[in-house]
This record gives structure tokens, sequence and C-alpha cells, in this order.
């Protein structure tokens, strides 16, 4: 049985991301999944974006990787703690620290750990690394949206 990325599990009116949306015919439709306690995205860019000099990634790129895969552990964490689907997690803040930097045409593995699960919120540390080196860290603030503002 093949594993389902928690992105493919959101509801159909939240898979229309960019970064990760399942339905977003032209998005990058990013998969997350479990490694144990941690989670794992993995994707590799296409020099179209690379940022100021060629054969690298442009800092939007390697903050959106870690905001999708931010957003798709804490829906997973959520849902592995309470046992219950959650709704949608959307950031609320998100800090990157570049530390160096990171390859297009290499496959990047980006990892989260929870830090912190308190009524909707979830804390999620995360990395970004490229054949082992690490090239950015940081963590995301990340909101289920309430159910008012589902129906609403
Ligand atoms: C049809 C469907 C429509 C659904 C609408 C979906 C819209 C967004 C979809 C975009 C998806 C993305 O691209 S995500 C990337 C862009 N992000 C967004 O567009 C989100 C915009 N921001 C928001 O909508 C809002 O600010 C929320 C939902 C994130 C939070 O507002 P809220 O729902 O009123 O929650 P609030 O009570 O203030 O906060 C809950 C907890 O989070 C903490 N918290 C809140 N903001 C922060 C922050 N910046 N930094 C640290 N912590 C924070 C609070 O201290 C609290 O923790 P404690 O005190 O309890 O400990």
């Amino acid at each position: 049985m093949t594993e389902l990325a928690f992105q493919d599990q959101y509801a159909d009116e939240y898979a229309h991301c960019y970064g990760c949306g399942r339905l977003n015919e032209d998005g990058m439709k990013l998969k997350s999944y479990w490694d144990g306690e941690e989670t794992v995205c993995r994707f590799t860019a296409d020099p179209k974006f690379s940022g100021g000099y060629p054969g690298f990634l442009y800092g939007g790129m390697i903050a959106s990787l870690m905001d999708c895969h931010g957003a798709a552990t804490a829906w997973a964490a959520k849902a592995r703690t309470v046992q219950q689907e959650a709704t949608r997690f959307v950031t609320a803040s998100l800090k990157v620290d570049f530390r160096a930097p990171a390859p297009t045409n290499v496959e990047l593995e980006v990892r989260g750990k929870i830090n912190e699960i308190k009524g909707r919120k979830v804390v999620v540390d995360l990395t970004l690394s490229a054949a082992g080196k690490l090239c950015a860290e940081g963590s995301a603030v990340m909101v289920e949206i309430p159910i008012n503002r589902q129906e609403g």
C-alpha cells in the first residue's frame, strides 16, 4: 500500500495551495510524510527558480518549501494527537535563517519537528538540507482555521 501524503488528505476546499495543493494544476504539489517522530518533504527545484547566482535557489522558494511543509506537519501532528482530522493550518509566523546556498537540480530535504501543540496552534521547527548539508533552518507558528471561518 502506498502511503498517502498529508496534503493528499486535505479536504478539497483546502487543496488549492500553489506550493502543496493537489488540485492546483500549476502548483508544485509538495508532498509531506512522517519519518518516525519527524516529518519529511523532498523536492528538486528547477533552475528557473534560481536566485542571483546560477545554480542556487532564490530565498523565497526556500521559505515557501519550509512554509508548506510546516503547515502540513502541523496538520499531521494535530491529527495524530487528537486522532481526529484537522481542518487546515495557515501560517501565522515563519522565521527562516539562511545558513548556506541551496542548489537547484539537487534533491532538497525539508524536515519538520513538533515543538509545541496548544489549542489551535502548532509550532514546528524546520530545516532544509541538500545532500546532508544544512542550508536553512527556522520555525513556523501554524494556526488551524477555526470552524466559523470554514462556514462563513
Ligand atoms: C473558506 C475557508 C477560508 C479560509 C481562509 C484561509 C486563508 C488563508 C489561506 C492562505 C494559506 C497560506 O498561504 S498560509 C500563509 C499566509 N498566511 C495567512 O494568510 C494567514 C493570515 N492570518 C490569519 O488568518 C490569522 O492571523 C490567523 C488565522 C493565523 C490567526 O488568527 P486567529 O484565528 O484570530 O488566532 P489567534 O487567536 O490570534 O491566535 C491563535 C494562536 O496563535 C498565536 N499567534 C497568532 N499569530 C501569531 C504570530 N504572528 N506569531 C506568533 N504567534 C501567533 C496566538 O498567540 C495564539 O496562541 P496562544 O495565545 O493560544 O498560545
